[in-house]
């Protein structure tokens, strides 16, 4: 059935709670791995080396601080995700300004730098487009790019000042750069082609949900209707498998309307849909037809079962007021007759609806009752 717009809603939130939940898993696993790797290089460190002696363990502290924070939900996932990357870029970063400031000659370290810390500002770069998208990922990357490039300009001049060929490496801090900067243009075109790409499907997608939906009540309009019915009769033709048209209209709607107002009337009409999307399968289609008037199209059903079930929810309806008010229907019920057209369908259905109403109202005549 076309379900009702409190149920897409819920199956949409209930989607997104379950991706929020991954991604938080995902980066639990992340951060366990990180502090795994900062124990370790804290625990095979070199001797001397002061920054690791003391700065990996407050960062392993943080990590685990974060890790709890996480775990709890002590935050939005948003605002999670960017204190993740500041605290992460914050320990890459400092790590790597300490190798310029207080290190050893650039030479002697050239090679860790560009195994390791090199490698780090690099997942950096590409961390801030996965987790916090384009915009997010463009303030990261570029602020991240700009300090690691700082760092190397001092490092260069600063040798280039000291002596005559003390600085034959410097070609090398280039050429690192080089490849961070292809790297944060590659991250950064394609996240942004990404998201163009994923948001013009989003739109066409809304764009297609509302021109087939109608937006007082959320089941299918006549036009979106009109696709499900023709792939049904088409199925019915092929396959000989009864499909029934069933025609409810709602009793003396304009009275509705004029005794309580329009409001009132259209919170009719949407818990009249609430109640009908719920009263029809999951195969079954619901429309709103027009005005006070409604389809449901039931693919292998039989006149008898349509006309019981279409009972059942007359006096469902008789029976508990709809917005504070008691509301009857009418229906008519007729069968697709394979190879004469959805049309001729809803024509039958749509003139046992008229007699019903000339009967009296509040019943449901089908087709085959009548010819009975
Ligand atoms: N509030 C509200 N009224 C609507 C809407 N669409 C159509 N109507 C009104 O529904 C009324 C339908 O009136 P009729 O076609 O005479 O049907 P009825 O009053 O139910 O009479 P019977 O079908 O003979 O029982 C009209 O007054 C329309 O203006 C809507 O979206 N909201």
């Amino acid at each position: 059935m076309d379900s009702a717009p409190g149920n897409d809603l819920q199956a949409i939130q209930t989607e997104l709670n379950r991706l929020e939940s991954y991604r938080r898993r995902i980066y639990l696993g992340v951060l366990i791995l990180t502090i795994v790797i900062v124990l370790l290089s804290w625990a095979f460190r070199e001797n001397g080396d002061p920054f690791i002696a003391i700065a990996y363990p407050v960062f392993a502290v943080v990590l685990a601080g974060l890790g709890v924070a996480l775990w709890y939900r002590a935050t939005s996932l948003r605002r999670m995700e960017i204190i993740l990357i500041a605290a992460v870029g914050t320990m890459i970063l400092s790590r790597l300004a300490w190798h310029f400031h207080f290190g050893d000659p650039l030479g002697q370290h050239l090679l860790l730098l560009a195994g390791g810390h090199y490698w780090a500002v690099g997942i950096l770069i590409v961390s801030g487009f996965i987790t916090l998208g384009y915009r997010g990922g463009m303030v990261t990357g570029v602020a991240t790019f700009l300090f690691s490039a700082a760092l190397a300009a001092y490092e260069i001049l600063g040798c280039s000042a000291a002596a005559e060929g003390a600085c034959q490496n410097w070609v090398y801090l280039a050429r690192i750069h080089l490849f961070l900067a292809i790297l944060l243009a590659l991250t950064s075109a394609g996240t942004f082609l990404r998201e163009r790409t994923w948001g013009a499907f989003t739109r066409a997608e809304t764009l297609q949900h509302w021109a087939n939906t109608d937006p007082l009540c959320g089941l299918s309009n006549r036009r979106g209707a009109d696709g499900f019915l023709a792939a049904e009769a088409a199925l019915a033709d092929r396959y000989q498998r009864p499909l029934t048209i069933i025609l409810i209209d709602i009793d003396q709607f304009k009275g509705i309307n004029d005794d309580h107002g329009h409001k009132v009337g259209d919170s009719v009409i949407r818990g009249f849909a609430d109640i009908l999307a719920n009263t029809v399968r999951e195969v079954d289609l619901a429309a709103r037809w027009g005005g006070d008037e409604f389809l449901v199209a039931t693919p292998g059903v039989d006149l008898r079962a349509a006309r019981h079930a279409a009972e059942r929810c007359r006096r469902a309806i008789e029976r508990a007021p709809i917005a504070g008010i008691s509301v009857t229907v009418t229906v008519g019920i007729a069968q697709y007759l394979p190879g004469k057209g959805i049309d001729d369908a809803i024509n039958r259905a749509d003139a046992m609806l008229y007699r019903a109403k000339a009967a009296g109202r509040n019943r449901v005549i089908t087709e085959a009752c009548e010819l009975a």
